[in-house]
């Protein structure tokens, strides 16, 4: 046997080599404080830094990272903080403060799109533009899906397609309704699926054959339940068997939710992409997905392109990508791996983001129903020829008309709902922010709900603001909310009243649902619409009932989005088609 005999300094040094450079990783791996941010200290001094304090947090107080943070900006009385999540990188720092979000976003090129943003989407997108900074490579990429967001595609392609997913929804309702007689359910299930439905119906087109919320009213349809002997008491419907190309997609949405704060979020990426289920759900995906665009190349092939009339994203996509190609003298790419991640995150970015913005309007309509009477009014005496008829207003009735209470009630749901919890930029130079340095390459998140939006603003010296800031406000264009009532639902902040009459004003105040500036939301207008579209049809079948306390908490997760996590609905039929 070959034995290997070391004298006795050759293992002291190793060993003293060893521990040196263990303690070398290990200072390595410490926070490093950006100089002059405030910050909780014990966590500096720790490997994981605010990790372990986060996690006792929330378990203690049932709550998330959002209030986490929210609780710490309050102890260490500042708008702006830094926390320690991942060994060996830079500082997190995190803004709640509008005017310099606005200004950052808005005027600021020294901040970008960040890393971090572009880690969350790496497994199920590693293509999407999202994760881009803003460069010639991200407009070039952008050309593929525009005039997606145009009025025209929306109202003529997509609204049609989101109504008739909105239908069968009211559909579900009206037998669950019937089967609960008045008592309450969950209802985060049913705005998942019918929004799943309704992005689909963008992206694929209304004849799209896979459904997430037919498969649960036909469950419904098929059992008998018998309902509690309190009223209080929620009935439990079954859902149905989803199809597996749906499975797919909603399991892999939910892997991004996983790795959303995670201290190693590649290492975790490359763990979970080659877990089976989720890698037969991606093959699922892609399958569809090409197969979509497939067809889609076939019928422009077939005829006369300019004669096929749209009828999908997927429509509008290829053609864009025919005449890009055509303009760049090279042959298209149909089924290329960026169109793939384009068209998938139409799913990604606009279906949980819109049913969580959904399940919260919920709770604030069904507990204020004052709001919820006023705009049922609104949209009676707006819609007067359908009530007159009988009748549902039609998607020409809907997509015409301007109902300024709705518009409120719309902005205010998304202020308050904060479904997507932050805005992410990340310093692409040494710069300051309120005063401070910044290093290049530090991710700056903004506080979506945070104080200045829905918690009064933390006070902060003039001088500390930026320069473009500074002008904002001697221009008279900053905006600020009342502070005394701040955190209230009130959609009629929202309304300006003139001689003219009363009027909805998008700029009466801070907003910061959709971030702002050029990397804000793509598909806000597609929300919108169907947000709009959600809320008439809701509002003519049914009124949103209270539901109990025990069911009307407003503690929330944070998983993708920033979910309630309760969303209970108890419902009853109204308007001209109720019983
Ligand atoms: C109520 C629903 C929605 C909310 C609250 C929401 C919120 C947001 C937010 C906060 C951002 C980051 C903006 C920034 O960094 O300044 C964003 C980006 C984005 N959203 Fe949405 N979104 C919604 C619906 C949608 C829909 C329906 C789509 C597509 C069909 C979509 C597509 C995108 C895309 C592609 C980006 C990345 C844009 C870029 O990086 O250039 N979103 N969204």
């Amino acid at each position: 046997m070959l034995s290997i005999e070391m004298p006795g300094t050759t293992v002291s040094l190793l060993a003293a080599a060893i521990i040196l450079a263990l303690c070398a990783l290990y200072r390595a791996a410490l926070p490093k404080p950006i100089p002059g941010i405030p910050y909780h200290a014990a966590s500096s001094r720790r490997l994981l830094g605010n990790v372990p304090a986060m996690l006792a947090y929330i378990t203690k107080s049932e709550g998330t990272f959002i209030t986490y943070v929210t609780d710490l900006m309050d102890s260490l009385n500042s708008p702006i903080i830094q926390v320690f999540i991942r060994p060996f990188s830079k500082p997190l720092v995190i803004l709640a403060d509008f005017r310099e979000a606005h200004d950052l976003m808005t005027r600021r090129k020294e901040f970008d799109r960040s890393d971090v943003v572009g880690d969350l989407f790496l497994g199920v997108a590693p293509n999407h533009h999202i994760r881009q900074k803003t460069n010639d490579a991200w407009k070039a990429q952008r050309h593929l899906i525009q005039d997606l967001m145009t009025p025209t595609f929306l109202h003529d392609v997509a609204a049609p397609a989101i109504l008739k997913k909105v239908n069968l929804l009211m559909d579900l309702w009206r037998a669950k309704a019937r089967a609960a007689r008045g008592h309450p359910w969950v209802a985060n299930a049913d705005l998942n699926h019918m929004s799943l439905d309704a992005i689909s119906a963008f992206a694929f087109g209304a004849g799209f054959e896979h459904s997430a919320v037919q498969p649960d009213l036909d469950a419904v349809k098929a059992q008998d339940y018998n309902v509690p002997s309190s009223i209080d008491e929620p009935v439990v419907f079954s859902q149905g068997q989803k199809d597996q190309l749906l499975q797919s997609i909603l399991d892999l949405t939910h892997t991004i939710g996983e790795v959303q704060g995670n201290p190693s979020p590649r290492l975790t990426w490359a763990y979970v992409m080659r877990k089976p289920k989720i890698k037969e759900a991606a093959k699922s995906k892609d399958d569809c997905l090409k197969r979509e665009l497939q067809d889609a190349v076939k019928r422009f092939e077939s005829g006369n392109a300019q004669d096929v009339k749209l009828r999908s994203a997927v429509d509008r996509m290829v053609l864009n990508e025919r005449d890009l190609a055509e303009k760049g003298g090279r042959p298209p790419e149909y089924f290329s791996g960026v169109m793939i991640d384009e068209l998938f995150g139409f799913i990604f970015a606009g279906h949980e983001t819109t049913s969580t913005t959904l399940c919260w309007g919920l709770k604030f309509l069904a507990d204020n129903k004052d709001t919820q009477d006023r705009l049922r009014e609104a949209l009676w005496e707006s819609f007067i020829t359908a009530k007159e008829q009988g009748r549902e207003p039609t998607i020409e009735e809907i997509t015409g008309a301007r109902v300024p209470y709705l518009e409120a009630v719309m902005e205010e749901i998304l202020r308050c709902a904060g479904a997507a919890s932050f805005v992410d930029r990340q310093a692409m130079v040494d710069t300051q922010l309120l005063g401070y340095g910044i290093p290049k390459g530090t991710s700056v998140t903004s506080l979506v709900t945070g104080a200045s939006m829905m918690r009064p603003a933390f006070e902060v010296d003039e001088d500390r603001r930026s320069v473009t800031s500074q002008s904002t406000k001697k221009d008279g264009r900053d905006r600020a909310w009342d502070p005394s009532d701040i955190s209230s639902f009130k959609p009629e902040r929202w309304l300006v009243t003139s001689e003219k009459g009363t009027a909805f004003d998008a700029t009466a105040g801070p907003q910061l649902a959709f971030g702002l500036g050029t990397r804000g939301c793509y598909g806000k207008r597609l929300a919108y619409v169907e947000v709009k579209i959600f809320l008439i049809v809701m509002m003519w079948n049914f009124e949103l009932l209270k539901c109990p306390p025990a069911l009307s908490g407003y503690k929330s997760n944070l998983y993708m989005t920033h979910e309630p996590r309760s969303c209970y609905v108890r419902l009853r039929e109204v308007g001209p088609l109720g019983a």
